[in-house]
């Protein structure tokens, strides 16, 4: 079964409202298990609200959206709230960290709302989860004062606090120098091989775009794919 299927997908801002725009005209996308897939276009092109189509946060105007084979249509808020619960981790580049909190509270934070009690083993997973991404030694230091790397390890272990399926990543490493930048991809990328989770990664770098499974690309409101 695909960890993500899209059929016919299109996405209305504004419907009925003088400014209507359709921004994705019918979208078809399959991403099977432990696939690594760059997801480009041109900016303004419907990469982000593809991505929050895919991660829950909004609903298509029309088209079909099955996770792990969930058919998303069918279910109310709450039902989607579990869904991306359990089975969608996010790596955004303004990583929506608490910057006071530190590190090893942001990872705990999904399993904190998925209503988990913040014991012994919560706490274990999450540093277990830090010393993944190298930062141990960082675990008691509040978010806000890592680097930029550092902060997006951070986040990335979070994403996978709750062993998910997918991660959804948008422009990860956007705002990261070129070294920073290889080593969170790099970490990613271990990640996928490891543990055979998903990525759907939004970048404009083709060096990175060139290192993934597959390439798709928002054109014309319509996904095209790289031959291989
Ligand atoms: N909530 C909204 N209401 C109206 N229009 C929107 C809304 N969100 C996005 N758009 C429009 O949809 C189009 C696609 O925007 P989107 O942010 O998805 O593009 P993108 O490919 O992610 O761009 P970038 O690479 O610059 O981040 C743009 O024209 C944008 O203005």
């Amino acid at each position: 079964m695909p960890v993500l299927q899209l059929d016919g997908i299109r996405k209305t801002f504004n419907p009925g409202q003088p400014n209507e725009t359709e921004v994705l005209h019918g979208i078809d996308l399959t991403l099977h298990r432990g696939e690594f897939c760059a997801l480009m276009g041109p900016s303004g092109s419907g990469k982000s609200t593809l991505l929050n189509l895919i991660g829950l946060l909004d609903r298509p105007s029309a088209g079909r959206l099955l996770i792990e084979g969930h058919d998303t249509g069918a279910l109310d808020d709450a039902g989607l709230t579990r869904l991306r619960g359990r089975s969608i981790g996010f790596v955004f580049q303004y990583h929506h960290l608490i910057g006071a909190f530190s590190a090893l509270e942001n990872v705990m934070m999904p399993a904190l709302l998925a209503g988990g009690r913040p014991d012994a083993a919560m706490r274990a997973r999450a540093a277990e989860l830090l010393g993944r991404v190298g930062l141990a030694a960082k675990r008691d230091q509040p978010v806000g004062s890592l680097s930029g790397g550092q902060q997006q390890r951070v986040a990335v272990a979070r994403a996978l606090a709750m062993r998910p399926a997918l991660i959804l990543a948008d422009e990860p490493t956007g705002n990261l120098d070129t070294k920073s930048a290889d080593d969170v991809f790099a970490l990613m990328r271990d990640v996928n091989r490891a543990d055979g989770t998903s990525f759907l990664v939004v970048t404009h770098d083709p060096r990175l775009g060139a290192r993934c499974d597959r390439t798709v690309r928002v054109v014309d409101g319509k996904l095209v794919e790289d031959a291989a």
